[in-house]
């Protein structure tokens, strides 16, 4: 938020490839300090290249860097510093570790049992050198059934804690964009078309997610990031990860829209018919995964997914993909900034 130009950039995550995004025009904030004596509570300082956000409770002033966490999405209305917040916002409740409530939350379908494990196949060795396979791989559940309800019982928390319904699919809503919209040969410059052999690794993922087999990732707290993303075990390059889902929307009916997760689907030639996933009120697992910092080395290293665009049976998709070995622990990061640099993340750590 430091940036001049911060102020009015369109929070829209672009996958890779994506294009140019419409700028919000210069819609000043309310939460916003206007009085040049108001110094930050935490700094003491006054005018510094960050904005300094007023408390609509308490009417302190923070630096939107000072503030713990950071507040990287300048508030279009009345906003509320930690301390205020903190007695309205009610505390993380952890989803309950029950096998029913946790197959009812995500819909699992009844032939999900706690004893099923990823069905074993046999290893075959070959004489001949294979050239390395660069087909998309479906992720690995974890074997512990335990562990998998672990898992699944923390996306449920983080799910309801941030008030959103689980989906695994793009949702289409009446008032928002048709189906029909959804139309990848409108994309600018053509969108890959997903193979044969790529197709059954998503469809795999996608049914084993029905029976409760989800990737092996925990979503955890973090005061600086909000909610995490950690793989919960091995995760091989090239493989699957998960679908970014949320109800599709066109990207000009968000030119005002608070959220910090929408992210582009298709971008065509006419800025009117370029699509949106919006994981406001529906989502997934994929709307917690962090962004990288795009302006520090240390911040490049850390990513370890991508994100791409499919056209897939005729649609837009947008899936997160491993881009090398990913260890057990290790935090999930891509680039938010696929293509062009519209998300701030001058500030992330
Ligand atoms: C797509 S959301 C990710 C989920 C979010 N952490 C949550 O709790 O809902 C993007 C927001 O997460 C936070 N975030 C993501 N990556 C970050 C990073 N590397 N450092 C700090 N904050 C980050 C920022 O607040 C950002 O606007």
């Amino acid at each position: 938020m430091a940036g001049g130009n911060t102020r009015n950039s369109k929070r829209v995550l672009a996958s890779d490839p994506a294009l140019a995004l419409p700028l919000q025009l210069g819609r000043k904030p309310k939460a916003l300090a206007d009085d040049d004596d108001i110094v930050c509570e935490l700094c003491q300082l006054g005018d510094r290249e960050d904005q300094l956000l007023l408390c609509d409770r308490c009417d302190q002033g923070f630096h939107s860097t000072c503030h713990r966490p950071i507040v990287f999405r300048i508030p279009s209305g009345p906003w509320l510093c930690h301390r205020c917040s903190s007695t309205r916002r009610p505390s993380i409740k952890e989803f309950p570790l029950v096998q029913t409530k946790i197959i009812n939350f995500f819909r699992i379908q009844k032939s999900f049992h706690l004893g099923e494990g990823p069905k074993k196949r046999k290893r075959s060795s070959s004489k001949f050198v294979k050239k390395k396979s660069r087909r998309l791989l479906a992720f690995v559940p974890s074997k512990d059934p335990f562990q998998r309800l672990k898992q699944m019982a923390s996306l449920a928390t983080a799910m309801t804690c941030s008030g959103v319904k689980y989906s695994n699919e793009l949702t289409y809503v009446p008032g928002l964009a048709p189906r029909a919209a959804n139309n990848p040969s409108l994309e600018k410059g053509g969108m890959q078309v997903m193979n044969r052999e790529d197709k059954a690794a998503y469809d795999q993922c996608k049914e084993m997610c029905t029976r409760g087999a989800c990737p092996p990732l925990l979503v955890k707290f973090d005061p600086h990031e909000g909610f995490v993303v950690e793989a919960d075990g091995c995760i091989k390059d090239f493989t699957i990860v998960a679908e970014y889902t949320g109800d599709v929307d066109y990207m000009s009916k968000r030119k005002h829209d608070d959220g910090d997760s929408l992210m582009g689907l298709l971008f065509t030639e006419k800025q009117s018919k370029d699509l949106v996933i919006c994981p406001d009120n529906r989502g997934n697992i994929a709307r917690f995964v962090s962004g990288i910092n795009n302006h520090t080395r240390e911040g490049k290293k850390k990513q370890n997914l991508r994100s791409v665009r499919f056209n897939i049976d005729g649609e837009a998709h947008a899936l997160l993909i491993a881009i090398r070995d990913i260890h057990k622990g290790e935090r999930l990061y891509y680039d938010y900034n696929g293509y062009q640099q519209d998300y701030p993340t001058e500030h992330f750590v």
